[in-house]
């Protein structure tokens, strides 16, 4: 068995920050391991023991070289094609000393079939869709946290709050053309994650699982197991952990998982949180760098970084290591920005009501102070729509 840990970011500024995700980072064993999605302990991060394992065991030690691979996103019903077709092996024992590069082809042994399953929040596709959204969303434990012995009162409530809500909300996803484009970005996402494995020579198929509208999770899991997939790394696009993203999604894998024989015996990794990840941080500050660079005077402007808001009680009492995750990704980004000769002012804001209306309040009183231009960075989920 051969043990690889995923390249570490770069070194954080704050130690005293820094919550190792690499706790949530889960086995991929070559040997059936009993429950290997077990998040059930993701609100304790402080205590968190989950994962004992924090490297990523990558099963049978053995030069396997794909020869092609077909892209293709993960809703059809139909198997992929039988990826035994698109391995040779190698058994030369000099190659057993491994370079990073090297080690991901090794995840695929003949006769396995790939699968990648990222994770998102969903959104209404029509204006009818709103309310019964809606209803989903606040029916979450992980988004509405009552005390225990109030649970009984979750649906009720949901369904109250997006009877209520249902109107405004409306009128926000009218305004930007009757619907959520998060499907679609993420199906794009999918395209071009596949494209890009693809592209490496690892065959492997994308799926969606939305925790909120459709696809489902569940849709998703459904595929999956038709297609026979046998290895499975699950990827929510959300670059930082919070209970109320990723470890909402994950819970909810998880019950799935423990109730279903084929899933707790296929092999799978979990990547929680990837917002200290060199390929990240560097996208972001080239996306950050063209912006800044469309100014006259590209120095002068201010870096907002405006980023969802989670409730104060899910990081202080709940341990929620997102504040902390986003701090870092911010410092990590301003890093690479100087490093690139930029030197900008910057600020982080949290959007506290949902329907994330402050970013425009907070932004001006800080102009007010300062420099004449913003551009404003939106952080907390890989695609995101401002309205
Ligand atoms: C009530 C609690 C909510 C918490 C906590 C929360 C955290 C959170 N949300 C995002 C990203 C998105 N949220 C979106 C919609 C949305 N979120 C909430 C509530 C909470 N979010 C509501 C009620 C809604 C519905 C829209 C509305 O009525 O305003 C979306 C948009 C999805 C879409 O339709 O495209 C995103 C994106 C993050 C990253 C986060 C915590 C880190
Ligand atoms: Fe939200």
């Amino acid at each position: 068995m051969l043990h690889v840990r995923l390249a570490p970011g770069p070194a954080p500024r704050n130690l005293s920050r820094r919550w190792d995700s690499s706790a949530y980072l889960h086995s991929w064993c070559s040997v059936p391991c009993p429950s290997r999605l077990s998040l059930s302990r993701t609100y304790s991060i402080k205590s968190s023991s989950i994962g004992s394992a924090t490297g990523l065991c990558l099963g049978q030690c053995c030069r396997i070289k794909p020869l092609s691979c077909k892209c293709k996103l993960g809703r059809s019903s139909q198997p992929p094609p039988d990826s035994r077709q698109h391995f040779s092996a190698s058994s030369s024992a000099s190659e057993a000393v491994l370079t990073a590069q090297s080690d991901i082809r090794k995840l695929f042994v003949a006769n396995e079939k790939i699968g990648v399953l990222l994770l998102n929040l969903g959104g209404p596709e029509t204006l009818d869709d709103v309310q019964p959204f809606l209803f989903n969303l606040f029916a979450d434990p992980d988004i509405i946290r009552l005390p225990r012995v109030f649970r009984f009162l979750q649906k009720p409530l949901a369904q109250f709050i997006s009877v209520a809500r249902a109107p405004k909300s409306k009128e926000g996803y009218a305004s930007i053309g009757g619907g959520s484009p998060l499907r679609q970005i993420t199906d794009a996402q999918g395209e071009a994650l596949m494209e890009a494995l693809c592209g490496k020579d690892i065959p492997a198929k994308v799926y969606v699982g939305m925790r909120y509208w459709h696809p489902f999770t569940e849709e998703a899991i459904e595929q999956i197991k038709k297609d026979g997939i046998t290895k499975l790394v699950v990827l929510p696009l959300y670059p930082q952990f919070s209970i109320s993203t990723s470890g909402s999604s994950l819970r909810l894998l998880e019950s799935i998982f423990r109730e279903d024989e084929y899933l707790v015996n296929m092999q799978h990794t979990v990547i929680p949180s990837w917002y200290q990840r060199e390929g990240y941080i560097k996208a972001m500050t080239t996306l950050i760098e063209k912006e800044l660079l469309k100014f006259p005077k590209p120095q002068k402007v201010m870096i907002f970084f405006s980023a969802h808001g989670v409730p104060l009680a899910y990081v202080e009492e709940a341990g929620d290591p997102y504040k902390a995750e986003m701090e870092e990704c911010v410092d990590l980004i301003m890093e690479e920005l100087e490093k690139r000769g930029m030197a900008n002012p910057c600020t982080l804001a949290y959007q506290v009501n949902t329907s994330h209306a402050d970013t425009p309040c907070i932004l001006r009183k800080q102009l007010q102070y300062s420099l004449a231009f913003a551009i404003t960075i939106q952080m907390g989920i890989l695609c995101s729509v401002h309205r």
